[in-house]
């Protein structure tokens, strides 16, 4: 199937876009409240899409972003997400991996290890969250506030001040249709504006995120690679995912995969070590399905560049001479821009 064209952007339309800024070099596009708003070029209308979460959920707006005419298919978890497109029931999978006010979401991001589907793009979202409840419900009425683990998380100062409890559920529309479903009288939700025009709920609230700069990074997986295509490359550039793991967290072999990068001068755009806690379960891709190795140390790296290019070759087989576990993860092309809901 041609996937090529869900890489390429379009302008969005003066119509649906209210605010267009630049950020970090990065185009920044915030889109009216409709319940379809997206910003890119049409693919294939048959393009399934899972998604963790229901409709109104930030990844499924990521999804109609990386490919606005394709079906979403809501899924409990994001594992389940992963597990449609590895069995066939969908073509694509989009999972949330980091965000500026926290990080990388390991947890997230470790699903894509124990699967072989390449990444194949990269969408930004900026997250704008709304304080939800009930119509007629006003602040004075709540006693808890329930969403996402990571809506909860970069909304803390906010509910410490309204002094709510809260409560973490599968995803941000979920909290939403939970309230409406059961008629919750005394709980907010915190989700997209659009989850409430969805499911019918007030907003008593908007941006309520601690920090008003708050952009998640999704990653879309495929079962077929995409190439990227020559426009992309020159316009945009091209990024590569890997992870680097090994059994001892010795610091020499963080410096030597290291040197491999910089001596070659490539530019690294992530760069994020884990050597405590669990073992990260990674899928040796070379063997094949069900051969999962356990590492205590990996390091996540994202550059500039293409699995194709020489240079980039060259520092793979360098470091693949040291005494690691090497998984390239994808090449895709870089999101030049940040997407965005009021
Ligand atoms: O719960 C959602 O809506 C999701 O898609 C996960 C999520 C939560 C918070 C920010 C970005 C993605």
């Amino acid at each position: 199937m041609a996937y090529a064209s869900l890489v390429k952007p379009i302008s969005p339309s003066p119509s649906n876009i209210f605010s267009k800024k630049h950020f970090q070099g990065k185009r920044v596009f915030l889109v009216f409240n409709s319940v379809n708003g997206s910003t890119h070029a049409t693919v294939p209308k048959t393009l399934r899409v899972a998604y963790q979460g229901v409709p109104g959920a930030y990844s499924e707006f990521a999804a109609k972003t990386a490919s606005p005419e394709c079906t979403p298919i809501p899924c409990r978890a994001i594992g389940d997400a992963i597990k449609a497109v590895e069995v066939g029931q969908a073509d694509l999978a989009v999972v949330p991996v980091e965000s500026t006010m926290e990080g990388t979401a390991l947890r997230n991001y470790d699903l894509l290890l124990q699967s072989d589907l390449p990444i194949v793009q990269e969408i930004n979202l900026f997250v704008h969250y709304c304080l939800l409840a009930m119509p007629g419900v006003s602040k004075g009425e709540l006693k808890r506030v329930i969403s996402h683990p990571m809506a909860l998380a970069h909304c803390g100062r906010a509910l410490a001040q309204l002094g709510l409890d809260h409560e973490p559920v599968e995803d941000t529309a979920g909290a939403v249709e939970l309230l409406r479903s059961n008629h919750m009288l005394d709980t907010a939700a915190i989700a997209s504006s659009r989850a409430g025009l969805i499911y019918g709920l007030d907003v008593l609230a908007h941006g309520v995120q601690d920090e008003s700069w708050n952009v998640t990074r999704f990653l879309i997986l495929s079962k077929n690679k995409l190439n990227v295509p020559n426009r992309d490359r020159f316009q945009f550039g091209v990024k590569t995912s890997m992870v680097v793991a090994h059994h001892t967290g010795s610091l020499s072999v963080l410096l030597k995969v290291l040197s491999s990068f910089s001596s070659r001068k490539m530019s690294l755009t992530k760069l994020e070590v884990k050597n405590s806690g669990p073992s990260v379960s990674i899928l040796d891709v070379e063997k094949g399905r069900g051969s999962l190795k356990e590492f205590p140390c990996v390091l996540y790296v994202d550059f500039e560049g293409s699995i194709d290019d020489m240079e980039v070759k060259d520092a793979i087989s360098e470091i693949s001479e040291f005494p690691v576990f090497v998984r390239i993860l994808g090449s895709y092309s870089a999101d030049p821009n940040i997407y965005g809901l009021h």
